[in-house]
């Protein structure tokens, strides 16, 4: 008997609230990241990316809902018990500089987690070798420090000590945005290796919508706090369902100049509302081309139309999109980007 076995969730985010005194950073969002799986988190600074990629890993502690790792709850864990849990998820940030620790050699950097498990020292310094040299580091990086890397390699190290636990799931948060654009590339190259080699599921939260196209299973597109459409990565940049998730798509670059006159073309005027006091009804109203009175008032469900999730009142039953280009006549603009 062959019943197609559901896959495993690595990941499970239910109702995830995150608020800052009055600030509503993250404010309900639901997210199932499966093993092996690549989803990309896409959306505008400040829509909220990061602050759910510190909850997953427990940097912050959510305000609400849940945080399930590997069918565990890890919510609302104390130290101790999230020691367990940290070999099972972990966390690149943009900037290699600043999360590695300048004291220390980049040997000890990597061996951390691991010393951490109470794994003893032969086994550390026999998987440190072998992840430096997955990572494309020689062993004697091993005894340098960070400031003594370029930014490529020190990026190299962060990858190096996220994975030399072998985590069933890495948080990217922007991994490549503050390298060098020469080496950008083949930062994200290596974590695409990685990922195929070592098989790890990824949440890969990112502004940059060729690297979801080139690395992404699955996009999930935030806005204001909230998830606002998920579904594959041929799902979403075929038919980009959600208002706001085509004006993204137009916004971005494409390397192939008939598609990008393909798309439809539409504007994100203005800058994002704020998270401390956001609109009515649908969040991207007062943004939106094609809004009616209804979405000004009532807020719109994240509906599953065939594996294609998306919260929008304009959206029909059948998956059909709201036809935007109708509605909009600007050119495009590229995505809002904080500079670092
Ligand atoms: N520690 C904090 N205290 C107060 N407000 C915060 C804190 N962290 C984040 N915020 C606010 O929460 C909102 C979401 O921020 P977050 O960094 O998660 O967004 P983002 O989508 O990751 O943006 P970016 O792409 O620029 O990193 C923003 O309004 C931000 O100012």
């Amino acid at each position: 008997m062959t019943a197609t076995p559901e896959r495993e969730e690595v990941l499970r985010l239910d109702g995830l609230v995150m608020h800052f005194g009055p600030v509503r950073a993250v404010d309900g969002v639901d997210l199932i990241v499966h093993r092996g799986e690549v989803v990309a988190l896409v959306g505008e600074s400040g829509s909220g990316k990061s602050t759910v990629g510190r909850c997953i890993v427990r940097l912050t502690e959510p305000t609400d809902g849940t945080v399930t790792l590997g069918g565990t709850d890890v919510t609302h864990l104390g130290r101790r018990a999230l020691r367990a849990v940290r070999e099972d998820v972990s966390i690149v940030f943009q900037d290699p500089a600043g999360s590695l620790d300048p004291r220390m050699l980049v040997g000890d950097v990597v061996a951390e987690p691991l010393r951490l498990q109470k794994v003893g020292r032969d086994e550390r310094r026999r998987r440190v070798d072998e992840v430096l040299g997955k990572v494309g580091l020689r062993p004697e990086v091993a005894g340098r420090y960070p400031h003594e890397l370029s930014g490529g390699q020190r990026q190299r190290v962060s990858l190096a000590r996220a994975l030399v636990s072998t985590p069933a799931l890495l948080v990217a948060d922007e991994p490549t945005s503050a390298l060098d654009v020469s080496v950008q590339a083949s930062v994200l190259n290596l974590l695409a290796d990685l990922q195929r080699d070592l098989g790890f599921a990824c949440l890969f939260i990112t502004h940059d919508l060729s690297a979801v196209e080139y690395l992404a299973d699955s996009v999930a597109v935030m806005y204001l706090g909230q998830v606002v459409e998920h579904g594959t990565r041929e799902q979403v940049f075929a038919r980009p369902s959600h208002p706001y998730t085509q004006s993204l798509l137009a916004a971005a670059p494409v390397a192939d100049p008939v598609a990008q006159r393909a798309r439809p073309r539409v504007v994100l005027g203005d800058d994002l509302p704020s998270a401390i006091d956001p609109p009515s009804g649908c969040r991207f109203h007062t943004r939106c081309p094609v809004a009616v009175e209804r979405c000004s008032t009532q807020e719109p469900v994240l509906r599953d139309l065939g594996g294609h999730k998306v919260a929008c009142h304009l959206v029909a039953d059948d998956g059909t999109p709201p036809d935007v280009t109708a509605a909009s006549t600007m050119s495009t603009s590229p995505l809002p980007e904080r500079t670092p």
